[in-house]
């Protein structure tokens, strides 16, 4: 069974060319996924779509094989799937980074200080204890973006969709965030541009193309960012 799928799902933003038409694809669990393409192709859209932020034209989106319209059957999807955003300031609103990553095991039902526990347990499996007692505001690019992984990870997920993780992040924290998810049990989809993380964090590879989500293999992805040197072109989606 898979963990969550996409059955014929259609999007379009008000007044836009189609993002997706009828896409059809599957997350079993445990998978390890890069997800690249060009810019504007609609990679974040699918994850907003997935979490149940953003709704579909047509078509459904299942978790376990059930197709989910309303925002309570979301929820349980958004409790094993953890989503990390692209802004990790998005995703950080308490004063302080332990209130943080406390909040998504409170929002789960856990007492106050069990979500506490927990979120110290998190922060210290990441390295990142010494962060617990700072405010949030003052961290810098890369350890927010840290937190908000933290933050996700505390609720203890099935899965992890991440977009663009190494962004605001130096090769030694690059290094430490590769060492972070190689420890972890889970599977995930990473959106990347970068393609040596995607290679040393991911065994299977995904793109989008004519508004379909797309399976490759290493060499499709070797070749897509063989032949674009500096990165993905761009892609005027609207033109
Ligand atoms: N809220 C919105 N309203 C209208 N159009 C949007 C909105 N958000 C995104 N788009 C458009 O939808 C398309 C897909 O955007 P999306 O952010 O999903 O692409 P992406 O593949 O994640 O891009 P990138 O690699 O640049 O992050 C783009 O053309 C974008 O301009």
């Amino acid at each position: 069974m898979a963990l969550f799928s996409l059955n014929r799902l259609s999007f379009t933003y008000p007044q836009a060319k189609p993002v997706f038409a009828e896409a059809v694809f599957s997350f079993q669990e445990g998978e390890r996924l890069g997800f690249y393409g060009p810019n504007g192709s609609g990679k974040s859209t699918f994850f907003l779509l997935i979490a149940g932020l953003l709704k579909p034209v047509a078509g459904q989106i299942c978790f376990r094989d059930r197709p989910l319209t309303r925002e309570h059957e979301f929820r349980a999807l958004r409790k094993e799937v953890g989503l990390v955003l692209q802004n990790a300031e998005d995703q950080l609103f308490h004063a302080s980074v332990l209130e943080d990553v406390a909040f998504g095991p409170l929002n789960l039902g856990m007492k106050p200080k069990a979500a506490q526990a927990r979120a110290e347990e998190t922060l210290e499996a990441l390295g990142l204890s010494h962060l617990a007692g700072r405010l949030t505001h003052q961290l810098s690019g890369g350890e927010k973006r840290l937190v908000a992984l933290a933050a996700t990870l505390a609720m203890q997920p099935r899965a992890l969709l991440l977009d663009e993780p190494t962004n605001d992040l130096d090769p030694t924290y690059q290094k430490k965030l590769i060492q972070i998810l190689q420890k972890l049990p889970v599977g995930w989809i990473i959106i990347s541009h970068d393609f040596n993380f995607l290679q040393k964090t991911c065994t299977a590879f995904m793109t989008i193309a004519r508004q379909q989500l797309v399976r490759c293999n290493y060499s499709q992805m070797h070749q897509h960012f063989h032949s674009h040197p500096l990165g993905d072109t761009p892609h005027h989606h609207n033109e």
